[in-house]
């Protein structure tokens, strides 16, 4: 199966970067972390984005805050799918510098933005992509799917009990 590269900006993006590694674990997908800038490790900014996809990752997601160059500069360099996760950093505005930066990609170079800090749902997006291939992660999908279901409806019964 193909495995999945989780990158982020700077060691202090993990605390929000491990539910993604987290939940890709919980699926039994095969993550490999890094930390790579586009700002400050720019050489290995390119390596990596050059070669991912002849290293067996099926899917990148990549976090960063701030001015967020990372996830755009990945993307221009890959041909994988990149899922931006917008990372809220100490000196970000709110969070808005970072989710802009990541969202607003010109034409013909995508990045699948996921909400701030929404890590999880980076991780689980790129569980469906390879589910979309393998179906034993599309299984795993399908009753991760059928838990949060029981979760509302157990919710519910417990407001009206
Ligand atoms: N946005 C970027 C990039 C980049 O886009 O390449 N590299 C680091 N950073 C971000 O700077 C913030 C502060 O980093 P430090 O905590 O290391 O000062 C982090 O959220 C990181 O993702």
């Amino acid at each position: 199966m193909k495995k999945v590269a989780v990158v982020m900006g700077s060691t202090s993006d993990l605390p929000v970067m491990q539910e993604a590694i987290d939940i890709l674990k919980g699926f039994d997908i095969e993550v490999d972390v890094d930390i790579v800038s586009a700002h400050r490790t720019p050489e290995k900014l390119f390596t990596f984005s050059k070669n991912a996809h002849t290293n067996g990752y099926a899917v990148i997601i990549a976090g960063a805050g701030g001015a967020a160059h990372l996830p755009g500069m990945v993307a221009s360099m890959s041909p994988l799918p990149v899922i931006g996760v917008p990372v809220k950093s100490s000196n970000s505005i709110d969070g808005w510098d970072s989710i802009l930066s990541i969202l607003q990609m010109p034409g013909g170079v995508p990045v699948a933005t996921v909400a701030l800090n929404g890590a999880k749902n980076a991780g689980i997006l790129a569980a469906q992509i390879i589910g979309s291939s393998d179906k034993c992660v599309m299984d795993k999908i399908v009753l991760y799917k059928e838990g949060l279901k029981q979760k509302v409806i157990e919710g519910a019964k417990s407001v009206n009990s």
